[in-house]
């Protein structure tokens, strides 16, 4: 078993890793890739249980069959760095992959690569080849070809290098760069599955909240994907890079509540052997999300009010004033407003928190959704069960719209989930239904509700309809008293290929200033770390490959 130090570790490394997959899915460059971000994000969890938990085996399927083997090799490696930056929590040491020419390349770390890919030598299991003399080297196939070494650290590690190597396997085709023909992209933003316009209008108005440092507030019944947006706020804010915690105020016994967001100290109560840092604590910088907030004890409201309006608090049983910065995003399925009338929520609390109210509509609203997350799920769950491509019957979309869903996404989730193990995949048809819904009488759809074109959520452009020249700072203002920058500005280009070189000129020159700010931040965040790279690293946020890179870049400025 694992130490809850390494558990704790092995889920940053996941946490980390949905961010690298994000950023891949978000930055828009290639839709495929971007879908197969998208599908290694919706089966991460299954990889994080895996790795986890003795004996998993790394049950989640992809197809990675139908992928090319073409690696954008530059992309992985940067991945591959960064695993080996993070050896403690990822076990790996080197990281060697064999081209379609044959070549092998380092990627990271360094290690030397025994050539010995004969078989007989390496003990095969699926994806994955364990050298026999070697623990430690992993191969991992595509296409049944040998193409990634992995060479773990010597002696015990906590994480289960096969499975750790499977989850490498299972990476190496969201690098491939490839087109592979037509793909769903309806993966618009992780896990945001979203059609119906109405809750597509409301996801803009939540986005543009996100971005300002606001508490927001959300309501709605239960199931209606409350925590799913409260983590679309979280990546959509300034925060992203930063964590997300969550707080089920109605999962924690009154007695706790207090420890649980701000930690005690040692002592500070019977059972109390060790210092623990609360949720609050473990947010700084980031989101703190509050979940069911209205069921917080009443005494507790106080403490959390004078939390926020201070921005600081103590450990129970600390005597030091601990200052944190965190953005409150909070839940409920309640309407808290009531209960403020009721004198069960203080009034104060509930606007600190309702800066931004928003209320998530129940499912039976938003018709269009019923369709597309079905649609999602079936093809989530399918892969993740194992089932060949599936084949749904449309009319099993008309009986789903026509049922109410009280538990809202969540049950629709676990209904198709239901239906999939009912139907073992293959074929699936009203027959499969439970009977409540299988006797509705079917809704026809609207046109756009399932299949092609897909309407999708996507963030819209602030513009709106007609375009506006904002009033924003003239050139001449932007250039005042620089008059390297008034020169560039004054230029007015002729055609498009003197724009294109004006741009490019003014593009080296704000390239040349930001590596002056970077100087300068590296100077000063070295002085603080005494010299010390780990320390650098962590006082300044920054991985370490990424720390001797930004050295790398502006040691010329040190003259
Ligand atoms: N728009 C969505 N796209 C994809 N999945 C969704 C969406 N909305 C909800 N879900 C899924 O539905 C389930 C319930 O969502 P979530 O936990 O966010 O609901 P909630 O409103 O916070 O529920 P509760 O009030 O009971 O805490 C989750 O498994 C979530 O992944």
């Amino acid at each position: 078993m694992m130490s809850d130090q390494h558990t704790q570790s092995v889920k940053l490394f996941f946490r980390t890793f949905e961010n690298h997959l994000s950023r891949i899915r978000d930055d828009g460059k290639d839709a495929n890739q971007a879908y197969r971000a998208q599908v290694l994000l919706s089966q991460i969890a299954l990889f994080e249980k895996a790795i986890l938990e003795d004996g998993g085996g790394g049950g989640a399927t992809g197809d990675i069959q139908s992928f090319v083997e073409l690696i954008d090799i530059e992309a992985f490696g940067d991945l591959a760095a960064w695993a080996v930056d993070q050896t403690a929590v990822t076990g790996i040491r080197a990281v060697h992959f064999l081209d379609q020419s044959g070549e092998w390349h380092c990627l990271a770390g360094e290690g030397i690569l025994p050539m010995r890919l004969r078989a007989g030598e390496w003990l095969r299991s699926g994806l994955v080849a364990q050298l026999q003399q070697a623990k430690n080297m992993f191969i991992t196939y595509l296409f049944g070809q040998p193409r990634l070494v992995l060479q773990f650290e010597e002696g015990e590690t906590a994480v289960d290098r096969g499975k750790m190597a499977l989850f490498f396997a299972r990476l190496l085709p969201i690098f491939v760069t490839d087109r592979i023909g037509e793909t769903n992209t309806y993966a618009a933003d992780r896990a945001v599955i979203a059609k119906d316009p109405h809750f597509c209008d409301l996801l803009g108005l939540i986005e543009k909240a996100a971005n300002k440092d606001v508490s927001i507030l959300l309501e709605g019944e239960s199931g209606t994907g409350k925590e799913v947006i409260a983590n679309f706020i979280h990546r959509h804010s300034p925060r992203a890079g930063k964590p997300i915690v969550a707080v089920n105020c109605a999962a924690i016994p009154a007695g706790l509540i207090e420890s649980e967001l701000f930690g005690h100290e040692k002592g500070a109560f019977t059972n109390a052997y060790n210092r623990q840092i609360g949720r609050v604590e473990e947010a700084d910088g980031g989101t703190l999300f509050l979940d069911e907030i209205g069921e917080m004890p009443f005494a507790m409201q106080a403490k959390l009010l004078r939390f926020l309006q201070l921005h600081e608090f103590h450990r129970v049983g600390g005597k030091n004033k601990i200052s944190v910065d965190v953005r409150i995003v909070a839940a409920t399925n309640r309407h808290l407003k009531d209960q403020v009338a009721k004198g069960e929520f203080r009034e104060d609390l509930y606007y600190r928190l309702s800066v931004m109210p928003f209320v998530i509509p129940p499912l039976r609203e938003r018709i269009d959704d019923i369709a597309a997350l079905s649609e999602f799920f079936f093809d989530k769950y399918g892969r993740a069960f194992g089932f060949a491509p599936l084949k749904i019957d449309p009319a099993i979309y008309q009986h789903l719209v026509a049922y109410a869903f009280p538990g809202n996404v969540r049950e629709l989730e676990n209904l198709i989930q239901n239906i999939l193990v009912i139907a073992q995949g293959g074929n699936l048809s009203v027959a499969h239904l439970p009977p409540n819904i299988r006797e509705l009488t079917p809704v026809n759809l609207p046109e756009r509700a399932v299949g092609s074109p897909k309407r999708v959520w996507r963030p819209r452009s602030s513009y709106g309809r007609n375009f506006k020249w904002r009033r924003g700072r003239s050139t001449a203002a932007a250039a005042a008293g620089n008059p390297e920058l008034e020169r560039l500005l004054s230029q007015t280009p002729k055609n498009n290929d003197e724009l294109k070189l004006l741009k490019q000129e003014i593009q080296n020159y704000a390239s040349d200033l930001t590596l002056l700010v970077e100087h300068r931040f590296l100077k000063d965040l070295l002085d603080r770390a005494e010299g010390s790279m780990p320390k650098a690293s962590t006082l300044g946020n920054i991985n370490r490959t990424l720390l001797y890179k930004m050295i790398d870049r502006t040691k010329h400025l040190d003259d």
